[in-house]
């Protein structure tokens, strides 16, 4: 269990966290999103000890962390996959870390096999792929056997085979009742991993809850029409009340009608003999919630800075 109360970081005069609290389980996967610069890197860098707080704290396992001696068999993290010295080879990086934490040689075997690294072990890290590096990370967070791990963007970098290999790997380590907190900036990667998601913005808390939640607060949810009279739709359908937006996707125009049950829709259009292509509610998109709840605090938007 992590818990994190009323955290805050201040960088000079910025804010880079601000008031953050949330408890992450174990047993579930949890993802904690925020656009680019949102703190993420900055929390969990304060949970681990690695950057003192302004104020507030956060407890793994009801300890601090700076407080708690077993070190790799406490909490396993992937901060930054570059972090390794390039001369060293991927089995004498993990041999080193498990000499000077008590872990046995032969538990760095069983990671290098769990992340699929046995045949590459012998090669010098400056050489692996950004996704090897990746693979190694995750390797050095599994060497302690730890009930807490924290990965910060593990799919940068990696290949479709590889993401597929690490959401597994992630719900296979919820599963054995760890508590597994994951970052990222894309929502997509979560959609098929978490279950729950701490989401933050501009150093605070947006929402934190299970993943159907988050979605279901959507307020895009709505009926695509797809018409080839659109403008005399729209016209009868904003006369009702309802809100249109028109959406170009895959080569056609569209419209996506708030407000109005696509039973009402159809019978409108057939009433005013205006012939419908299509006709469908569409379920909440998460990606559409996150950037939805998120908009206001993306620090760096296309063609403007806030
Ligand atoms: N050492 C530092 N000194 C000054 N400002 C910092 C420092 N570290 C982070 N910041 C600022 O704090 C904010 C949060 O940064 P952080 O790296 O935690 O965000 P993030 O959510 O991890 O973003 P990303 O997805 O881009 O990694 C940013 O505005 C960043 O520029």
């Amino acid at each position: 269990m992590i818990e994190v109360n009323e955290l805050t970081k201040r960088f000079g005069s910025k804010t880079a966290v601000n008031g953050l609290t949330f408890t992450v389980r174990p047993g579930q996967v949890t993802g904690f999103l925020g656009p680019n610069g949102a703190g993420k890197t900055t929390t969990l860098r304060m949970i681990l000890g690695l950057d003192t707080p302004t104020s507030g704290g956060a407890l793994v396992g009801g300890v601090r962390f700076a407080d708690h001696p077993r070190g790799l068999h406490h909490v396993g993290a992937l901060l930054d996959a570059h972090h390794v010295h390039p001369g060293r080879t991927g089995r004498t990086h993990l041999r080193a870390l498990a000499r000077s934490n008590g872990i046995a040689a032969r538990r760095v075997e069983e990671v290098l096999g769990e992340v699929g690294l046995s045949e590459a072990a012998e090669r010098r890290v400056g050489g692996y792929s950004l996704g090897m590096k990746q693979r190694l990370g995750i390797a050095t967070a599994l060497l302690g056997d730890p009930p807490v791990l924290m990965f910060d963007e593990p799919v940068n970098g990696m290949d479709p085979e590889g993401v597929l290999w690490m959401r597994r790997l992630f719900r296979q380590l919820a599963a054995e009742g760890r508590t597994v907190f994951l970052s990222s900036h894309l929502m997509s990667e979560m959609e098929n991993t978490a279950d729950q998601l701490v989401v933050i913005g501009r150093g605070e808390l947006i929402a934190a809850e299970p993943l159907r939640d988050f979605a279901a607060r959507s307020t895009r949810v709505g009926v695509l029409v797809r018409t080839p009279q659109p403008a005399e739709l729209t016209a009868l359908l904003t006369a009702l009340g309802a809100d249109v937006r028109a959406e170009h996707a895959a080569g056609a125009e569209s419209l996506v009608v708030t407000g109005l049950p696509a039973e009402r829709i159809g019978a409108l259009a057939f009433d005013n003999r205006i012939m419908l292509h299509e006709l469908a509610t569409r379920a909440a998109s998460l990606e559409e919630a996150f950037m939805e709840m998120t908009a206001d605090s993306v620090e760096y938007l296309a063609g403007r800075t806030r």
